[in-house]
């Protein structure tokens, strides 16, 4: 069989001013002479007015539309004559070229002239577009007010931002993950030989079944896997990953990973003012949050919040918009998004896609994972990616694939869902679909060989012959297309390589952003009753049973010295116990927060480990308040004072120690399970159940901050009195003194350590 998948065709169209030039590949640049006075030119590669134009014609039912509207932008923005190669043309001439390597359907073209015309604003897409652009694309839109769906209202239609295009291409892509036995290691193959790419304005979609490598596909794709276990070029117009691109990239997970306790307002204005850049200030911040909140139809829940496993919140549908408004803040020039659809119905789930879709309008690169999408949802995919147990089955137009496989043989026999069709045959099941004649003849002589009867192609036997067919017709022709180096100017190439990395906020801005959002976070533990009436409960069972004490006698002393003695215990567990779950819980804040470099991690520590302060102190107040008085401990302010600080003393130097044990394992059971054979040896070293501790153990109560508060609340009770064999005799207590202060910024400098060597999650 001859079979035939070029689904290129050179076409030649001139529209209305626009000149199209089939011969030339696609991506032209040019100089717009007719800036807006508000782009920064410090922010602006080279000229800031240089353009990159982009155009991938296919003749769909919207290009006459989205023309006009190319025009419109161009009379507004006349180009001068641009620097070098014949792949570049001015804008002042209309020229735009066709990439005649990749045509076909879809609303590319559109997307592509408003993406390059739009760029001609800026390459930062932080200044807003001028107002003839916008009142152009009002004009042009027509139908500004899009439907929410899911909300059942309407709402002011996305705005589409000017963004620096990206190309990315990604040749003979493989990944393998190194699996350690206890006794033997072995290698696993993921992905072998991916070849694709999608241009800016371009949705790009990653299918497969369960397990097929998609996440692993997009992770390598968007940067968040490293390593030489990766081989293969994955490029970013045509230059490699660095770091400067991670401002660049959107990278939504397949799991929200959000505060439960933020509304949604609160969530993406902290996002804006830690991501956008320092030249914004804070109030065009927060108005860009408000907008991507408008443009993301969730102006109805701003102000709910966003909820998780114990808390109502937000739908899923909303939920899932807040994370891709996270990203979009940034208008990033790639956004990456893992199964943003999955647990949604189909509405809500073609809502999103319809989100993403406008996004691409802009002339942002879209590649999304996608489960089984319905086959409306399956349509508004420009390009497609099949995969099946890590091989490529397809890669093209989404809208050819169905020719495709009819082409090499399957077809389905009933109505089927393209989608459905697809996975069906990534899992290498062909009920209801044609077998093509080459397989059946395989499969027949493998019977024959084995001498069995009628047995019909397995599902090994679909796969094989589906990834042979892609080989040995496709992929060839594919890779040399993509590995066409692009006509693109050095400094667009350098602003993709750039070494660079811009903080959006200086370190004390980040500090003063975390330490608030910390507060409005856990403002509900600040004010959970459970916890108060925990530690108020225990204090007026102390105070019964420590009622009125009296410390002349020798065994009221004793009783005495017991009761501080669990009071230095009391302190020193109960916050281990609470600073134990700060990091683990927040790990996967943290990684995804720290991969797109939103904040020095110094600022997060200390900011995370100061905003639980004001709860952590205010607790011990109440409770020393009530024991202080009900016992009849030494009634004077001073003393009553210097007890308070000891407490909270104690309380910081514990809560280090829980701060490092959890950095140090990220893992809440191992975590709890080091932290209570230490607290448990470090109450036993205290000094209060063994006096005569052996030498060669005896070291370990200096490492206990029982032992030194007990030491301490001892001398503020006891100093007048004469030296009794119960009551050790202090010095000044500077030692001690000494040694939990030293405790508390050692544990603290561990647990920032751990943290640092933490590696970022894929
Ligand atoms: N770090 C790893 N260690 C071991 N196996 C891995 C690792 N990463 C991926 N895999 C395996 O690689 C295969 C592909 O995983 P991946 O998550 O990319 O699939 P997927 O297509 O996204 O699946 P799903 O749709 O279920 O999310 C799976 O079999 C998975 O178990």
């Amino acid at each position: 069989m001859q079979f035939n998948f070029d689904e290129e065709n050179s076409i030649c169209r001139t529209v209305e001013g626009l000149k199209m030039d089939s011969t030339a590949t696609g991506i032209s640049r040019a100089k717009s002479l007719d800036l807006p006075p508000t782009v920064p030119q410090s922010l602006s590669p080279t000229t800031s007015a240089e353009t990159m134009l982009i155009a991938d014609v296919n003749g769909g039912p919207s290009l006459s539309r989205k023309s006009s509207f190319g025009k419109k932008l161009v009379g507004s923005s006349p180009g001068k004559k641009g620097g070098g190669g014949h792949h570049l043309r001015q804008t002042r001439s209309g020229n735009m070229k066709i990439d005649s390597e990749d045509l076909g359907g879809g609303a590319s073209l559109s997307r592509a002239s408003s993406a390059s015309l739009g760029f001609s604003f800026s390459f930062t897409g932080f200044t807003a577009l001028p107002e003839d652009i916008v009142s152009d694309i009002s004009c042009f839109s027509g139908d500004e007010k899009g439907a929410d769906l899911e909300a059942g209202q309407t709402r002011k239609r996305m705005m589409s931002e000017p963004t620096l295009p990206i190309y990315l291409k990604f040749t003979d892509v493989r990944y393998k993950v190194i699996l350690k036995g206890i006794t033997s290691t072995r290698e696993k193959d993921i992905l072998q030989g991916i070849t694709g790419s999608a241009r800016p304005g371009e949705l790009l979609a990653l299918m497969g079944p369960s397990g097929s490598g998609k996440t692993s596909l997009l992770s390598l794709l968007g940067g968040r896997i490293t390593g030489n276990i990766i081989q293969g070029s994955i490029t970013y117009n045509d230059e490699p990953y660095t770091k400067a691109l991670k401002g660049r990239i959107g990278f939504v997970t397949q799991d929200d990973v959000l505060f439960a306790h933020l509304t949604v307002r609160e969530t993406l204005a902290y996002a804006a003012r830690l991501r956008l850049p320092k030249t914004m200030s804070r109030q065009q911040k927060e108005e860009r949050a408000m907008n991507v909140i408008y443009e993301l139809g969730l102006e109805r829940c701003q102000d709910t919040v966003i909820g998780g496993s114990f808390v109502r919140g937000v739908s899923g549908g909303e939920r899932k918009r807040v994370c891709i408004g996270n990203e979009i803040l940034i208008n990033p020039s790639l956004l990456f998004l893992d199964e943003p659809t999955s647990g949604l119905d189909s509405t809500t789930a073609l809502r999103i896609v319809q989100v993403l879709h406008e996004i691409t309008q802009s002339g942002k690169t879209v590649v999304t994972t996608i489960h089984q999408p319905s086959s409306r949802l399956f349509h508004r995919f420009d390009k497609l990616i099949l995969l099946g147990k890590g091989h490529l089955l397809y890669f093209g137009r989404a809208s050819k694939s169905m020719s495709y496989f009819s082409a090499i043989g399957f077809s389905p026999v009933i109505t089927m869902n393209p989608a459905e069709f697809l996975i069906d045959l990534a899992n290498g099941n062909i009920t209801d679909v044609t077998i093509p004649p080459e397989l059946e003849d395989r499969v027949q002589s493998k019977n024959s060989e084995t001498n069995t009867r009628n047995r019909k192609p397995s599902p090994e036997d679909v796969h094989e012959y589906v990834v042979e067919a892609y080989e040995t017709r496709v992929a060839d022709k594919r890779k040399k297309k993509i590995m066409k180096p692009l006509p693109i100017c050095e400094d667009l190439k350098a602003t993709v390589s750039s070494p660079k990395r811009d903080w959006g906020a200086n370190w004390w801005q980040q500090y003063s952003i975390l330490f608030w959002r910390g507060l409005k976070e856990r403002r509900h533990d600040y004010l959970s009753w459970m916890r108060i009436t925990q530690v108020l409960a225990i204090a007026v069972i102390l105070g019964l049973l420590w009622w009125h004490s009296n410390s002349t006698t020798p065994r009221g002393l004793e009783d005495q010295a017991g009761l501080l003695f669990f009071i230095s215990v009391f302190w020193g567990f109960f916050p281990v116990f609470t600073a134990i779950f700060t990091f683990p819980q927040e790990r996967a804040m943290l990684n995804k927060e720290r991969a797109v470099d939103m904040y020095r991690l110094s600022a997060y520590f200390l900011a995370r480990t100061t905003s639980d302060l004001p709860l952590d102190l205010f607790l011990p107040v109440i409770f020393l308040l009530i024991v202080y008085f009900m016992a009849g401990l030494r009634l004077s302010i001073q003393h009553f004072f210097l007890s308070m600080l000891v407490v909270f003393l104690s309380i910081v130097a514990a809560q280090g120690l829980g701060l490092a044990i959890g950095a140090s394992f990220m893992d809440i059971k191992k975590a709890t399970t080091l932290a209570s054979v230490t607290v448990m040896t470090f109450m036993l070293a205290g000094g209060f159940f063994v006096k005569r501790v052996p030498p060669f153990i005896s070291w370990l109560r200096f490492m206990s901050f029982n032992y030194h508060s007990y030491r301490l609340l001892l001398k503020v009770q006891y100093d007048h009195m004469p030296p009794s064999l119960n009551i050790p005799k202090l010095h000044n207590g500077m030692k001690e003194v000494a040694a939990m202060v030293a405790m508390v910024f050692a544990y603290r400098f561990l647990a920032y350590i751990s943290l640092r060597r933490m590696k970022l999650a894929a």
